[in-house]
């Protein structure tokens, strides 16, 4: 029978068939950080159990440490000290491989992972974190998974699955100038909604996918679990295989032989899936959220929708209180729209392929006084590479902040925060209600535009701005 890629991957790491929804899978590589490992490690040493295959297993700090540029960072709030303290404790006594607050490669776990080429096609990856199909981009396999799986997979390196549904996202032609794989990704999740992939597998093809770059399709994957996926995947091409090759410095002479089984990654021709959509890349503007959903975005040039307009009455109360608390009326224009700050960074878009989006943006340009804007790469390594390539000087000669690694403003959980009722651009992927701080406002959007945000001192169509520019 024809399979589709997800399904191979699950039939090759499947240890034993527990009944007809489940398997226990075998991972290929853990990855931990600070903030959902403690317990599961506390309930291994309540059991007296070992970690199974600790070289199989790597741990970062990145959601609750500081970002100040200062170069030596310590942790000043107890409760996170603590959390970090306890992931040094605890890959110290297991043998882990860690990451942490003061390492020069420290960075966000789904950057880091990728670009030190530990992950590579054909894997099963977990993580305690929703963000772990990221690596689809690469044709692994990412689930994020609960602290208790987190417990079950150091002590056994398996994973109890429920098999999912597969789902396909055609996407064809290409993006238009200004648009990116931000765009692209949040008019996906705008048309099939937040729930939209809930179940699913989805599959990310055509030739508006083939055409990204591995970095670009990681923003792609990362954010499918924003449409509620399970996972996400992109078969592995030249582009994807390229970008491990030269990174998995470990393989050596079997690399070869790797990359022969990697380009056989895919899904069969005929191979069946439960649910399929089409886009045009070409149709992608650059977009925003309006909302405190990230399916509810518009394209920058059209208008804030009337509540009144919404399918059902739940979806009329959630947009209705959503603008209520984002302080938007329906038809407004989020064109001209004033923000208090900027935040680029994330494990959506840190990487130094979108920093040089900024860069090129911010050349010759200044924040506006009136916005605070802070650069956070998503690691060590994206930080260095900046500062080599000229764009960390750029961007402060412009007056940006430039921070150290960190999930920072990405979400409430350290001191990067807004405060009540300031509107902040942002390159990452949840504009929940508080998620950047209690009672703060969040627009996602791609790097490109937060960057034209930051110069205008308000929301603005970055293709104007490029229009605008004297060469
Ligand atoms: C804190 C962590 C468990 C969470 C996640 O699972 O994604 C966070 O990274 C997020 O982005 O909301
Ligand atoms: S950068 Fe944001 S989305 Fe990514 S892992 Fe950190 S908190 Fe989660």
């Amino acid at each position: 029978m024809p399979r589709t890629l997800y399904d191979k991957l699950v039939d090759s790491h499947t240890v034993q068939r527990l009944d007809d929804e489940h398997v226990l899978l075998y991972a290929d590589l853990h990855i931990m950080n600070e903030y959902t490992s403690p317990q599961a490690f506390a309930g291994l040493r309540q059991r007296g159990l070992p970690v199974r295959r600790p070289w199989q297993n790597v741990a970062v700090v990145d959601h609750i440490i500081p970002t100040h540029p200062l170069k030596h960072r310590v942790i000043l709030d107890e409760a996170s000290a603590l959390q970090a303290s306890n992931l040094a404790r605890n890959c110290e006594l297991h043998g882990i491989a860690l990451f942490d607050t003061n390492d020069p490669l420290q960075g966000i776990e789904h950057v880091v992972a990728p670009e030190l080429g530990m992950i590579r096609p054909g894997m099963v990856v977990l993580c305690g974190d929703s963000h772990t199909t990221t690596y689809g981009a690469f044709g692994a396999l990412g689930f994020g998974i609960g602290t208790s799986e987190v417990e079950h997979v150091l002590a056994t390196q398996t994973l109890v699955h429920r098999v999912a549904k597969n789902m396909r996202i055609r996407v064809d032609g290409q993006l238009g100038l200004g648009c990116t794989a931000k765009d692209l990704v949040l008019h996906i999740i705008a048309s099939i909604g937040a729930q939209g992939a809930r179940g699913y597998v989805v599959e990310f093809t055509g030739e508006g996918i083939a055409a990204l770059s591995a970095e670009a399709r990681m923003t792609i994957c990362n954010m499918a679990v924003e449409a509620g996926a399970r996972s996400a995947l992109i078969e592995p091409d030249e582009v994807t295989i390229e970008y491990v090759a030269v990174r998995a410095i470990d393989m050596k002479w079997h690399l070869p032989r790797a990359m022969e089984q990697w380009r056989q990654l895919r899904s069969d021709r005929d191979a069946r899936f439960h649910a399929q959509f089409h886009f045009d890349a070409s149709e992608v503007s650059p977009r925003v959220t309006w909302g405190t959903s990230p399916d509810q975005s518009i394209p920058i040039d059209q208008r804030v929708p009337d509540p009144a307009a919404a399918m059902t009455p739940q979806q009329r109360d959630a947009a209705r209180r959503a603008l209520q608390y984002i302080g938007l009326e329906p038809g407004a224009s989020l064109q001209g729209l004033t923000i208090d700050r900027v935040f680029i960074g994330s494990c959506t878009n840190a990487r130094i392929e979108d920093l040089r989006e900024v860069a090129k943006v911010v050349r010759g340009r200044k924040v506006d006084p009136r916005v605070r804007a802070m650069v956070v790469p998503g690691s060590g390594a994206v930080r260095d590479q900046a500062e080599v390539e000229g764009i960390a000087a750029q961007l402060i000669a412009a007056g940006f902040e430039w921070r150290q690694p960190g999930c920072s403003m990405c979400l409430a959980m350290n001191d990067d925060v807004l405060r009540p009722g300031e509107r902040c651009a942002s390159t990452t992927n949840r504009n929940f209600e508080g998620r950047q701080g209690r009672a703060g406002r969040t627009h996602l959007m791609s790097p490109a535009m937060a960057a034209a945000a930051a110069i205008h001192g308000c929301i603005t169509d970055v293709r104007r701005l490029e229009q605008t520019r004297v060469q």
